[in-house]
């Protein structure tokens, strides 16, 4: 640890303890307005998706500030193809398991496909339904210039909105999973969408799959954060799927994905010697009986 001199120390209020999003030592829910705070103070923050109470619980007490409800959950929990054909009631009840499991992180459901396209009046009405019965403290759903009414009447109504330009995975079918923003005419049309998204009301922007020059040229011209996932490390925040990050993804993961651990190898070497255990007789012994 390098010493802080006294001019460099920065000043808190007293009783506040650290407010910093990730290492900070309030134990209140953090909100929105501290995700806001956190761009003034130039603050970097990591986010990770979360599909269940348990693993949410392990990240909360790792001190992970934000948990996004990823549609993700279609693929990398549910056992679907792509995101496109998770519903809103499993997010709602994916969504209520995260926040029950966690009470520091500020946790996001993401609006999955088909619950918001109709128009403001139904992603209100989709919105609700993870507040009110979820339990969130915001909603994320995909989309710039084109959802930029929905974030509107959302914002207006109290919810507070992330938003999700470049790569938008419930557009599989007709964008596929390319790279987002390459070329002059698609960055402008991407910094558009950024502006858009701030000017509707957004608290926060996921850039995914985009150059990182201009996910930081991105991020220079906003006032709210940018969450990259593969977009570099100009940022303001990064997300990432816990499952390829963790090695439990069964599928193909994205190249930029850094894997910090292979739980996948971790449970099925367990997974095998209880089996060998119970197969050799060596399991249970006396002191995993009852008599
Ligand atoms: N397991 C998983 N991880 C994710 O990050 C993720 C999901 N699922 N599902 C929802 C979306 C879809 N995402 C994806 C899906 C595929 C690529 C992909 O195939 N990327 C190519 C690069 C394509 C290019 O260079 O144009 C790659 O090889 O990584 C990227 C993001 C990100 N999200
Ligand atoms: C990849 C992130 C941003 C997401 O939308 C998800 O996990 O569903
Ligand atoms: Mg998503």
């Amino acid at each position: 640890m390098t010493q802080l001199s006294a001019a460099q120390t920065p000043q808190r209020t007293p009783g506040d303890g650290s407010r910093a999003l990730y290492g900070g030592k309030s134990n209140r829910r953090i909100t929105v307005r501290d995700i806001t705070a956190a761009k003034e103070r130039g603050e970097k923050w990591p986010m990770l998706t979360a599909y269940d109470a348990t693993t949410a619980s392990v990240f909360d007490e790792a001190g992970i500030p934000v948990m996004l409800v990823g549609d993700s959950a279609g693929n990398c929990h549910l056992g679907y193809e792509t995101t496109v054909p998770v519903t809103l009631d499993e997010m709602t009840m994916l969504s209520a398991a995260v926040v029950r499991g966690t009470s520091r992180a500020l946790i996001v459901g993401d609006l999955p496909f088909g619950s918001y396209q109709e128009g403001p009046v139904q992603a209100l009405r989709s919105a609700t339904r993870l507040v009110k019965e979820a339990g969130v403290g915001a909603v994320k759903l995909e989309g710039g210039e084109r959802s930029h009414r929905q974030i509107e009447l959302l914002v207006e109504s109290g919810i507070p909105v992330m938003a999700h330009i470049g790569l938008t995975p419930q557009s599989v079918n007709s964008m596929g999973y390319r790279v987002q923003g390459r070329g002059e005419e698609a960055a402008q049309q991407l910094l558009r969408d950024a502006k858009a998204v701030q000017d509707a009301g957004a608290f926060a922007v996921v850039l995914e799959l985009v150059p990182a020059e201009l996910a930081a040229e991105v991020t220079g011209t906003l006032h709210i954060p940018t969450v990259g996932i593969g977009a570099g490390s100009g940022t303001d925040a990064q997300v990432l799927v816990w499952t390829d990050m963790l090695g439990l993804t069964g599928g193909r993961v994205p190249k930029f994905v850094k894997q910090y651990a292979d739980l996948r190898k971790v449970m099925s070497d367990a997974v095998k010697a209880y089996a060998e255990d119970v197969v050799g007789g060596t399991f249970p012994q006396d002191e995993h009986a009852v008599h």
